[in-house]
């Protein structure tokens, strides 16, 4: 980390704020995604992470600050520019049906192919490639429809990545996986940033995946980027109790020492004080 923040920011924001109407979302949020990281935004429901994630991809406008692409405001950019740089793959990605997986990941190509009307080699082992890394290279020919859930996130992945971008945006990347999926997604990603002149950021809600893959992290919570930073000055208990208001127990995962975060249930009253039963039946 120390070497990649010697270079400059591939995206930054810059005192970003947001409302849906007259219900602001958040103020103030800075940050800076460096070549060769991963950044998770993480925080709970509501806070803003996909808003966040909507406007540092340029295609939502901040009601206020702004993102820097590369240097330049990414609002002042062409489009076809942008998608060349930035790869986004959203919370509910679009696929279509009809579509078989290998012509999906290759309509991830368009944004490379220029003026050439058809896709060339060049397009087809980077489509090749992104299904092989996201496991689903033996459902290249089924068509979107027939893929169960977890399937179609790793496609909406293997689309983003057939694209080659620099930067990977990722909205909730695990979030439909089981865990040797969600461990494959993750080592894909660090390989994907571990070439320095790129990085992601996701968001995620797998605060110890997130502590274990990502470089850094930001808590976004109570309308703003409450804390930033390593996963170690982020995963606090006090910052988490503040943010989720849950209790947690903090300690060291063993395969690289990050935080590893175990939940504290509440005790028995405070479950009903906090309306957690509104699952139960009412006669309960
Ligand atoms: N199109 C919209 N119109 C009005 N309000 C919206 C809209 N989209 C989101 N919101 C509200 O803005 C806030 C932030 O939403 P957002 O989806 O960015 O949060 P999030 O942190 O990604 O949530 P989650 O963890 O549940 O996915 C929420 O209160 C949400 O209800």
């Amino acid at each position: 980390m120390a070497v990649a923040q010697l270079k400059e920011a591939l995206l930054k924001a810059e005192s970003l704020g947001y409302a849906y109407g007259d219900n602001p979302v958040f103020n103030d949020v800075s940050l800076e995604l460096f070549p060769g990281e991963i950044l998770g935004i993480i925080g709970p429901n509501g806070s803003g992470k996909s808003t966040l994630l909507g406007i540092l991809s340029g295609l939502m406008k901040a009601k206020t600050g702004r993102v820097l692409l590369k240097g330049a405001d990414i609002l002042q950019m062409p489009r076809p520019k942008v998608a060349e740089v930035l790869g986004l793959s959203p919370q509910n990605p679009q696929l279509s049906n009809g579509m078989t997986a290998l012509e999906t990941a290759l309509s991830g190509r368009y944004v490379r192919m220029g003026r050439n009307l058809f896709e060339d080699d060049k397009d087809l082992d980077a489509a090749n490639k992104a299904l092989l890394e996201t496991g689903l290279s033996s459902l290249a020919s089924r068509k979107c429809g027939q893929l169960s859930g977890g399937e179609r996130q790793r496609l909406a992945l293997a689309r983003a990545l057939a694209a080659e971008p620099q930067v990977l945006l990722l909205d909730e990347p695990t979030s439909a996986l089981d865990m040797d999926h969600q461990l494959r997604v993750m080592e894909i990603l660090e390989e994907f940033s571990g070439y320095n002149h790129r990085a992601v950021c996701l968001v995620s809600h797998d605060l110890n995946l997130s502590s274990m893959f990502c470089d850094r992290l930001v808590l976004l919570a109570r309308g703003s980027a409450l804390a930033q930073g390593r996963p170690e000055e982020v995963l606090r208990e006090d910052l988490l109790e503040t943010a989720y208001g849950v209790k947690v127990h903090l300690d060291q995962e063993p395969t690289r020492g990050r935080p590893r975060i175990t939940l504290i249930p509440h005790p028995g009253p405070e479950k009903y004080r906090r309306g957690k039963t509104a699952f139960l039946p009412s006669a309960l």
